[in-house]
């Protein structure tokens, strides 16, 4: 089943216009970490579901109930499902994607308003907080589902839709959600299908495709330090009383060393070394610590080996310091003994590591170094949230269809990747629908998800919008 030209042309035809409904996505700062953004990611997931409908699809928005975060109770944002096509004769696929987006504010360090899409004429970037992630990709297949629409085109398969609002957030409630609409058989919303298409990660560098047959999982920690009743003045109480800030650098000091190696006791030890095949593999892609230090934007990887550089994101577990809440963060020089702090750090996962194996021990090592400083404060360690790494069979047919789409739209090979970021509900779909789930990423790896001035480039979302469609013939031509 041979892409029709008339897609092709019409995705081209209409990139200002899609460009445009790119700007309104961006336009609501549907952040779902900060709770007072909380409104926003509700009005986006009503744009998102208006949009759908619009286009065809028969929409569902299911209630995942309330959520505790930073001690406020608040509504979770829907999960839209979302279904078009019911031939029988057609393979039927499940698109997943996030309406929620990352912080993001201009005294962060961006050149522009985050949540204004700016096009960039000279340089063909699209600059807007959640552009890349994920609202680029999930406007991909708006722009499918329009141009079949427009055009009056039969899609070639049938299409199931889940989107969700906390996926920066733990995902909360989805995890269930799935579980539970399984048991229903034929009545799931998710009863028929074949295989899963996530476009929520990013090329390697800013020229090769790729498909990606990987996560990493994370786990996130909230470490807390109290003391005092009140902030202190720093000349009146310094040097008498336990400091909470001072303990929490000391701890958090004892998490990682410079290089990278985590110092929680087992934690590295329960990952097997590579073998000589596996790094040929890594040997291969069209990689290099140039690509890193572009894309970062200052020469800083911890090696100048390409193998051992990538293997940092690919298949090793990091930890990495976030942040500081209740720290003096301001202009100026205030005299300040902090009150409480709470130290914000996440430890991305490989198999076969767990969030369960992992949490115990980080808590005992936290406890125990914290007991070593002998300190009246009060210490309190939380997991924020956490998922599962993923690994998934590239050689299904699921990858063949991506890989003839991403040659017949990009005319090369793409590069087969483990991606280092998390997407907790990847696991959760491969198991409990039994199927292959294919990351098909549409940005490319200087895109800055999660950074100060988040980009998409047009090309990206133009050629990404008609790779997915292509890849749906692909998938749509393959014989049961
Ligand atoms: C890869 C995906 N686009 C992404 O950014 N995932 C997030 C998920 C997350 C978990 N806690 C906060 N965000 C990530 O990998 O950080
Ligand atoms: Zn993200
Ligand atoms: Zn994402």
């Amino acid at each position: 089943m041979a892409t029709p030209s008339q897609f092709l042309k019409f995705v081209d035809d209409n990139a200002d216009r899609f460009i445009k409904r790119l700007g309104e996505a961006v336009a609501i700062p549907s952040v779902s970490g900060d709770g007072k953004y909380r409104p926003e990611v509700f009005r986006m997931s009503a744009w998102l579901d208006g949009q759908l409908q619009s286009l065809g699809v028969t929409t569902k928005l299911v209630d995942l109930g309330k959520h505790v975060m930073d001690d406020q109770e608040l509504p979770l944002p829907p999960a839209i499902l979302g279904r078009i096509g019911d031939d029988p004769k057609k393979k039927t696929v499940l698109i997943y994607g996030h309406y929620d987006v990352q912080p993001a504010q201009k005294s962060d360090g961006w050149d522009t308003e985050p949540f204004t899409l700016v096009v960039d004429e000279k340089t063909g970037k699209l600059i807007g907080r959640g552009s890349t992630d994920d609202k680029g990709p999930i406007l991909g297949w708006l722009n499918v589902l329009e141009a079949h629409k427009t055009l009056g085109l039969e899609l070639p398969v049938n299409l199931r839709f889940c989107f969700e609002g906390m996926e920066e957030n733990g995902s909360e409630g989805l995890d269930d959600l799935i579980k539970t609409e399984v048991t229903k058989g034929k009545e799931s919303w998710f009863d028929g299908v074949d295989c899963v298409c996530i476009s929520d990660n990013y090329w390697l560098n800013s020229r090769t495709p790729c498909l990606t047959y990987g996560l990493r999982g994370l786990v996130y920690f909230k470490l807390t330090i109290s003391g005092p009743a009140r902030d202190l003045h720093s000349g009146v109480f310094g040097r008498m009383v336990h400091e909470p800030m001072t303990d929490l650098i000391t701890i958090m000091g004892k998490l990682v060393t410079p290089d990278g190696t985590i110092l929680v006791p087992g934690v590295e030890d329960m990952v097997p070394s590579a073998q000589d095949d596996e790094i040929a593999i890594y040997e291969k892609l069209d990689y290099s610590v140039k690509d890193v230090e572009d894309a970062v934007g200052a020469p800083i990887t911890l090696s100048q080996d390409k193998v051992s550089v990538i293997m940092g994101r690919m298949r090793l577990p990091s930890l990495s310091l976030h942040g500081i809440e209740g720290a003096f963060y301001g202009p100026g020089a205030k005299t300040v003994i902090p009150a409480s702090v709470s130290g914000k750090f996440s430890i991305r996962i490989v198999p076969p590591q767990t969030p369960e194996a992992i949490e115990p021990l980080v808590k005992k090592y936290v406890e125990q170094e914290f007991a070593k400083l002998n300190s009246k404060n009060k210490l309190k360690i939380e997991n924020l949230h956490d998922g599962r790494p993923w690994l998934a069979d590239h050689r299904h047919w699921n990858y063949e269809a991506a890989i003839r789409a991403t040659e017949a739209v990009y005319k090369r090979s793409p590069d087969l990747t483990r991606e280092g970021g998390s997407i907790p509900v990847t696991l959760t779909f491969a198991e409990s629908l039994g199927v292959n789930v294919l990351l098909l990423p549409m940005g490319r790896g200087d895109d800055g998800a999660h950074s100060t001035n988040e980009k998409i480039d047009r090309s990206n979302f133009i050629e990404g919008s008609k790779l997915l469609g292509t890849y749906l013939y692909e998938v749509g031509a393959i014989k049961a």
